[in-house]
């Protein structure tokens, strides 16, 4: 199993009356491509930061990679989050670095302080940051700056290092924000290949919920930290969308139909697409 949550709750802060993940029960098998969708607030990005343990716990239990990372040494964490990529929504990408060396940088879990620091002045493995580029069609951009990259390009620069990493497990939260239709598409099925090709769970956060339906087999909708609905694709329906983004972002309390048949929202379907 690749990720297994049991009743997890995350608070952000103690003062904070609210949760951002509330009772949260899910599992993820290794190889499984999920899709998170939900709207603005719902927990998405807290979810895949606490996949990825980079979020304590407030109650509940976490297994990733079939162990146990809060229970272990800081370092037994560290080795095994070396297995974990997460591609954050605003790419930390320093501005005056060279493409090739921000690209690389996806190997620095696997590189001695050595290997990082001489590969910071002559880079490693330029080969291998240019094939990953050219998946997303910047191969000319291996030795720009990454200021001088447009957002959707430092976007998918962002993801290329994703592509050069050796993970087992994929989290990438909202990789399509700068992207035109045809890059989105194109984007997303650059990592859904790249996680076939190694056998790599993939969970992605979505704003577009067409985009969802269209390319993942299961699809997980979250609002005000919980879990609405887990489902295959052809189970979600057009209500169930409707009721996820129902009066989205006026309230943190659990819908009222949370974890039963949503209810029906006229005026709004999936061809509106974009929530
Ligand atoms: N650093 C933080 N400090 C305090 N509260 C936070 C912090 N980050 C997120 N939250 C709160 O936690 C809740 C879940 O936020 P989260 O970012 O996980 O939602 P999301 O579904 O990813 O939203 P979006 O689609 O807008 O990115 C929200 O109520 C948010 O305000």
């Amino acid at each position: 199993m690749s990720f297994e949550l049991r009743g997890v709750s995350v608070r952000y802060s103690p003062v904070l009356p609210q949760l951002a993940l509330s009772d949260v029960t899910l599992s993820i098998a290794q190889g499984e491509q999920v899709a998170l969708i939900g709207p603005s607030g719902a927990g998405k990005t807290t979810l895949l930061h606490t996949f990825a343990f980079a979020r304590q716990l407030d109650g509940g239990s976490l297994r990733a990679l079939d162990a146990e990372p809060w229970g272990l040494s800081s370092s037994g964490r560290h080795a095994l989050r070396s297995r974990i990529f997460l591609a954050p929504q605003t790419p930390p990408l320093p501005p005056r670095q060279r493409v090739v060396t921000a690209v690389l940088a996806g190997r620095l879990p696997q590189w001695s302080l050595y290997k990082a620091l001489t590969s910071l002045f002559k880079p490693s493995d330029p080969q291998a940051a240019y094939d990953a580029l050219a998946k997303f069609d910047l191969q000319d951009k291996l030795y720009a700056r990454v200021d001088r990259l447009s957002g959707g390009e430092r976007q998918r620069c962002s993801l290329a290092r994703l592509l050069v990493s050796n993970a087992q497990a994929l989290l990438v939260d909202e990789p399509l924000s700068a992207l035109d239709p045809a890059l989105a598409r194109q984007t997303l099925d650059v990592l859904q290949q790249e996680a076939s090709a190694r056998r790599a769970t993939l969970v992605c956060s979505l704003h577009q919920v067409e985009l969802a339906l269209a390319h993942f087999p299961r699809i997980v909708g979250l609002r005000a930290g919980r879990v609405v609905f887990d489902a295959p694709r052809d189970a979600v329906s057009e209500q169930m969308i409707a009721a996820l983004y129902q009066q989205a972002g006026r309230d943190r309390e659990p819908p009222a139909s949370a974890g039963a048949e949503p209810g029906i929202v006229a005026g709004r379907g999936l061809a509106s697409g974009c929530y």
